[in-house]
C-alpha cells in the first residue's frame, strides 16, 4: 500500500516544540568503537546541547546503547571494548585514561532499562551514592534525600515509608528512584537507556513529564525504540543505523521533513 500520510501525521505529533539554547554540552568528534573485532560504531561525529533532552533512534542492533555506555565510560569494566576518538565535556576528553572515571560517572549520571534499585531502604538507596562522594550530617543528608525524592516525582508517595525496602516499590516507582538516586549526586549530564521499556503506559507517562522537568537542569541523552516517546520527550533527534549517525535533527524536522531515506523508512515502519 502506497504511504500518503506524512510521518508525523503517521506518529501523531503536533508543531509545539520549545527553542533550543543552541549551547553545546558534549562534543563527540571522530568516534569509533569496538567489541574486539566488531568496529560498532563508525565516524560518529555529534554535538549534544545542554539544558535540552536528545532521543537516540535506530533499529535494534544500530548502536544506540553503546554510544550511551561511551559517555561515561561504562564500557572500561568489560575488556575487549575500545573507544577511539574524542568525548569532550567542558573541555575534557573524558576518553583520556587519565580522567577519574568515578568522579565522570558522578558527572554523567545513568539510568538503565530495567529498575535496579540496591537491595536497602528508600532513604538507603539515594544515601548510599552520595556517602561515596561526601560526607554530608544526617540533617544535610536527610534533605539531600528529599530534595532528590521530590525531583523525581516520587516524594509524596514514599514520604511516610522511607525505610522501606526500594525492592518494596511498583516498577514505576523503582524507576524513579533511581533517576532519584542519579540526580541526587547533581550531575551535569542525565543518561537514560530505554527507561520505560519495563513499565505500564502510566509509569511511563510520569516518567516522561519529569523528563521534561529535569531538562531545565541537566543535558539529557535518552535510548529509545518508542518514536512517540522521542517526539514527546526530546528537542534534539539522532537516527542511527548500522553504527553510524545517518541524521540528526531538532525532533519537529526529523518527523516532519526527515531528510534521508533510511530516516524516512524507519519513521514509517518500513523497517526496524
Ligand atoms: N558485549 C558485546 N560484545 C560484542 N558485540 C556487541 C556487544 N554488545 C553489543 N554488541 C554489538 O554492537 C552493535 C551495537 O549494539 P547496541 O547494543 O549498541 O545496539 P542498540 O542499537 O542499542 O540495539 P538494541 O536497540 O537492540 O538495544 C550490535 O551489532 C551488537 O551485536
Amino acid at each position: 500500500m502506497e504511504m500518503t500520510m506524512t510521518p508525523a501525521e503517521l506518529l501523531n505529533i503536533e508543531s509545539s516544540q520549545p527553542e533550543l539554547t543552541n549551547e553545546v554540552d558534549i562534543s563527540i568528534r571522530d568516534l569509533n568503537f569496538y567489541y574486539g573485532n566488531n568496529h560498532a560504531l563508525k565516524n560518529i561525529n555529534l554535538e549534544i546541547g545542554r539544558n535540552e533532552t536528545t532521543a537516540i533512534i535506530g533499529p535494534s542492533g544500530c548502536g544506540k546503547s553503546t554510544l550511551l555506555r561511551i559517555l561515561n565510560r561504562i564500557y572500561t569494566l568489560y575488556p575487549g571494548q575500545e573507544a577511539k576518538g574524542e568525548v569532550v565535556i567542558d573541555n575534557q576528553n573524558i576518553l583520556d585514561p587519565k580522567v577519574n572515571v568515578s568522579a565522570l560517572r558522578a558527572r554523567v549520571g545513568m539510568v538503565f532499562q530495567s529498575p535496579t534499585p540496591f537491595p536497602m531502604s528508600i532513604y538507603d538507596n539515594i544515601a548510599y551514592g552520595i556517602r561515596l562522594y561526601e560526607k554530608p550530617s544526617r540533617r544535610e543528608m536527610d534533605a539531600r534525600v528529599e530534595k532528590a525524592l521530590r525531583s523525581a516525582a516520587l516524594w509524596d508517595e514514599v514520604k511516610d515509608k522511607l525505610h522501606q525496602s526500594g525492592q518494596s516499590l511498583s516498577g514505576g516507582q523503582q524507576q524513579r528512584l533511581c533517576i532519584a538516586r542519579t540526580i541526587a549526586l547533581e550531575p551535569q549530564v542525565l543518561l537514560l537507556d530505554e527507561p520505560t521499556s519495563a513499565l505500564d503506559p502510566v509509569s511511563t507517562s510520569k516518567i516522561e513529564d519529569l523528563l521534561d522537568t529535569l531538562r531545565d537542569e541537566y543535558t539529557i541523552v535518552i535510548v529509545t525504540h518508542n518514536m512517540q516517546q522521542a517526539a514527546r520527550v526530546s528537542q534534539k533527534t539522532v537516527f542511527m543505523y548500522l553504527g553510524e549517525v545517518v541524521e540528526v535533527a531538532e525532533t519537529d524536522e526529523m518527523f516532519l521533513r526527515p531528510k534521508e531515506e533510511r530516516t524516512k523508512n524507519y519513521i514509517t515502519g518500513r523497517f526496524g
